[in-house]
């Protein structure tokens, strides 16, 4: 072996340990930095063997419902979770939400943690400190919300709706935030000890999937054995039945360039995605907001038949129409996060009505009472004039409240001492199984979009015959070697960085399905990254580097030699995985494509001038010289 290839060799030695270690800290910063992870359930840190949702083997299974049946819970219907046996939806455990005197408050003063700040920080610069400033974002929320029932938040723009829904959801993530009062589940607090599920406002789903084969990867993750093939395939049926998804199941989801499903139909399949974990408790974040008033009514429906199996289901909601109206059974309705009523929706006119608020003929009562409970800040006549009105009605509410929840001594000591055995939470799939499902996903998704696939390929090839052609039989005399060594570089450079941001634009596509999906804890963040690179071994990982090194270097006219060849290719190989790795890194330290291509842009020109071909190291500050033996662009 020449000096050269020792020298080649001992370049690729240092570049494995790097793409190694680029790929454990992406695992690092994955799972560190999703916004959304939790933690594991007590289950869970307990070790405790969970089970899924069971009825006896022998029975014969539950029909399935597929009409909306609006009459009230058959609570007769409601098992909780034995022993061994068939998944069915209408296994639910019931579970009542207590909510009392829950306030939040948010520190708003300028903080060096908090960029946003950053302004403000500035102006109070050198000023002295007026200590923290906080902004009271809900005060003294109360409300009882017994299983069966379907529970809207309604409220103006920035009433606090989504907080309250976060706030008891155990989704709001600041240490800025201050929190008093409590949530409890049956008497416990923490949303954990019961089976729960959050649908999000945006429809976070894989637009080449069909509907079934959405469900489907979701049931593989989500249960894992004991829950056999042919259960989970069971499930997935109930729950398309059950959702209304019959007639689209073998439907495309679709995105804005390929149509597939409707918006309506979108939103049933984030509901189904979360069902399939056949939750006691269903928060939803404004899933009626971008539906047309048909679809958004039928939304409503469905939410209404998932609570009469028994279900407790939370949702804030947006302007609902009058028909949407009579499907709910409480109502919290905020202003400026106080709660000016929190109560059944049948006692909720009379109170207001009571109250000297009468609802006009004809008017839809929601409009009405968020009317009410909105303050009107066209003209400071109307800001005062309805200021006065919202005190008045916090007021009265909050008098009513501490007759309505106050909770006597005898309550609360038969809370402690009933306090029911804690469900155990279902365990999700292994890191295999994850490594499987995800891999196969990625398979189909990679197949279902041909245009991505052919675009690598055709980049590889372009870029190979274009360089090439530059570089086109160089000669052997002195300005040949030098063009040589151009032409090296080039490769290395050019292919990396081109296939980084292809790789990029793709990551900001998928990674907010793996948000949610680590979120709701199912897929973590090894499994996801190798499941991708293994997806497309066969039709990208391989086949790009070697197009692209088989033209390139021939057409430029390096020794036709196999050996010096796949000494080449597996440089070329190499640097095609750190381009990923790199890719991987920026995107889980900023999820958007502009902020992620910015990193890795930075990265990847620092990696260029300390590669040696930009500047003589020894000509740059001793103490950033070391960086030439970190650059993976070889020279
Ligand atoms: N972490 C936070 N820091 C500072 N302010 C916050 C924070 N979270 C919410 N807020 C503020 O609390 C208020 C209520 O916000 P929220 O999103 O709950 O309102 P909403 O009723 O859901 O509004 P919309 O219907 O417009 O979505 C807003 O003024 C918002 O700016």
């Amino acid at each position: 072996m020449g000096k050269d290839n020792v020298v080649l060799w001992a370049r690729v030695g240092l570049i494995l340990p790097l793409t190694a270690v680029g790929l454990f800290a992406d695992v690092l910063a994955m799972a560190s930095s999703n916004p959304n992870t939790t933690t594991p359930s007590h289950d869970e840190q307990n070790g405790e063997k969970p089970v899924t949702l069971d009825i006896d083997a022998n029975e014969p299974s539950s029909p399935v419902s597929t009409s909306m049946d609006l009459g009230r819970p058959d609570l007769s219907r409601r098992r909780s979770v034995p022993a061994v046996g068939h998944l069915s939806l209408d296994d639910v455990e019931a579970v009542e939400v207590q909510i009392r005197n829950l306030s939040v408050t948010v520190d708003t003063s300028p903080s060096i943690w908090d960029p946003a700040t950053y302004p403000d920080l500035l102006k109070t610069f050198g000023k002295g400190h007026n200590g923290p400033t906080t902004k009271t974002l809900l005060s003294s929320v109360n409300a009882s919300l017994k299983p069966g029932t379907l529970t809207a938040i309604l409220g103006g723009s920035g009433s606090g709706k989504t907080t309250l829904l976060n706030t008891v959801a155990e989704r709001m993530f600041s240490s800025r935030l201050s929190q008093s009062g409590t949530t409890t589940f049956n008497g416990q607090q923490g949303v954990h000890s019961v089976r729960h599920a959050y649908v999000m406002q945006q429809d976070i789903l894989l637009p080449t999937l069909t509907v079934r084969e959405t469900l489907q990867y979701s049931a593989d993750l989500r249960l894992p054995p004991p829950t056999t093939k042919e259960e989970r395939m069971r499930i997935v049926e109930e729950v398309i039945l059950e959702l209304g998804l019959k007639d689209c199941a073998n439907t495309r989801i679709g995105n804005s360039q390929h149509r597939g499903c409707s918006g309506g139909e979108k939103r049933r399949v984030s509901i189904g995605v979360q069902l399939l974990a056949n939750p006691s408790i269903l928060f939803l974040d404004e899933p009626t907001t971008g539906l047309d008033a048909t679809s958004a009514y039928q939304l409503v429906r469905t939410l209404k038949a998932l609570a009469n199996k028994g279900r407790t289901i939370i949702t804030t909601i947006h302007q609902p129409r009058s028909e949407i109206w009579d499907l709910f059974d409480n109502l919290i309705i905020l202003s400026k996060g106080s709660p000016v009523y929190s109560g059944t929706m049948k006692e909720c006119i009379p109170w207001f009505s009571d109250l000297g608020f009468q609802l006009p003929a004809f008017v839809n009562p929601a409009e009405f009472l968020i009317d009410q409970a909105a303050i009107d800040n066209r003209s400071p006549e109307l800001e005062e004039e309805s200021t006065a009105r919202v005190e008045r009605l916090k007021a009265a509410w909050t008098e009513e409240s501490q007759k309505l929840f106050s909770t006597s001594a005898s309550e609360k000591t038969a809370e402690t001492k009933d306090k029911p055995k804690r469900p155990r939470i279902g365990q999700h799939a292994n890191f295999f199984r994850q490594l499987r499902v995800l891999t196969d996903r990625a398979l189909k998704v990679t197949y279902r979009d041909p245009m991505g696939m052919a675009g690598s390929i055709m980049e590889a090839i372009l870029m190979a015959i274009i360089t090439g052609y530059i570089f086109f039989n160089l000669s052997r005399d002195q300005p040949g070697i030098r063009s040589r060594q151009a032409a090296l570089y080039i490769s290395v450079g050019l292919q990396g960085y081109l296939f980084l941001t292809f790789e990029i634009f793709r990551l900001t596509l998928d990674i907010p399905t793996f948000d949610r999906e680590n979120s709701e804890g199912c897929v973590t963040a090894l499994p996801f990254i190798l499941s991708r690179r293994l997806a497309r071994l066969f039709t990208e990982d391989i086949p790009v580097p070697f197009l692209y090194s088989v033209i390139f270097y021939f057409m430029v006219g390096f020794d036709s030699d196999v050996s010096k060849f796949f000494t080449f290719f597996s440089i070329i190989l190499l640097n095609h995985y750190i381009a990923v790795t790199l890719a991987m890194s920026s995107v889980s330290a900023v999820r958007h494509f502009p902020g992620a291509s910015l990193i890795a842009n930075l990265a990847y020109t620092l990696q260029s001038m300390a590669c040696g071909y930009f500047i003589q190291s020894n000509t740059i500050p001793v103490y950033v010289r070391w960086t030439k033996y970190i650059t993976y662009t070889v020279s």
